[in-house]
């Protein structure tokens, strides 16, 4: 699903990042650690095709990243991948409902109400699909991205801590939703996380890895 040779990335201005080669099979499951700075967020972006490695090669679900245009990694991440970044990036303008809408206008399709309302349904936050994003707590708008991320049955979820805002039991949810999603899907998991909530409660998904990163290189 995921491998990576060499791979680096430098910020304009910033310091170089360099990351540990990684193979994860289809089916795989990769636990992304470290300290704050060390790169997580960075490399989930790689992953994602939204940053273009400065060094390395990068093959995520069968598509060699560094030979597509900007506007062919749009489109392969619409198809491959549910991706759930730290900063959320839900429209305000749009009601939840909306909001969950867009993955499926964006690819020409027609929403599948269903699969909405089971997601939000299992994410406990089937009451809030008329509300605006102003009008959710950080928890709640959190699991609406997810929802999102996850409505066109991905291949791959990457997700940058997903229970970073959550009491246990909307954790508990969660992690439940990606199990499941893994068992019964075939989805595969990275998930960057300091939360130990998560270590726990994927330690028993086969197939699992940590990858605990140590920060800045030369
Ligand atoms: N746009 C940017 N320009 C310059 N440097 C950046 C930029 N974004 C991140 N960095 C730097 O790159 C390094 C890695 O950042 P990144 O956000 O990937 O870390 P992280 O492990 O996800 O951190 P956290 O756990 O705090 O979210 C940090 O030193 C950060 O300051």
């Amino acid at each position: 699903m995921i491998e990576t040779r060499r791979l680096a990335y430098a910020y304009a201005g910033g310091a170089r990042l360099g990351f540990p080669d990684l193979c994860l099979p289809a089916g795989g499951h990769l636990l992304l650690q470290g300290p704050s700075g060390c790169g997580k967020s960075t490399l989930l972006a790689l992953l994602a095709g939204l940053l273009s490695a400065s060094e390395g090669e990068l093959r995520v679900a069968g598509t060699e990243l560094g030979t597509l245009s900007a506007r062919a990694r749009d489109a392969w991440r619409g198809r491959q991948l549910g991706f759930v970044p730290q900063r959320l990036h839900l429209s305000s303008s749009l009601s939840v409902r909306e909001n969950l809408a867009m993955p499926y206008v964006a690819a020409g399709l027609p929403p599948d109400a269903a699969r909405t309302a089971s997601l939000l349904a299992r994410l406990g936050i089937a009451a809030l699909a008329q509300r605006r994003p102003h009008q959710l707590s950080v928890g709640q708008a959190q699991r609406v991205a997810l929802a999102r991320a996850l409505l066109r049955q991905p291949r791959l979820l990457l997700a940058d801590e997903p229970t970073a805002n959550l009491d246990d039991a909307a954790a508990a949810a969660v992690l439940n939703l990606l199990a499941q999603s893994a068992e019964q899907e075939g989805l595969s998991l990275v998930l960057a996380t300091h939360d130990a909530r998560v270590a726990s409660m994927m330690a028993a998904l086969p197939g699992l890895q940590t990858l605990r990163l140590a920060g800045v290189s030369a």
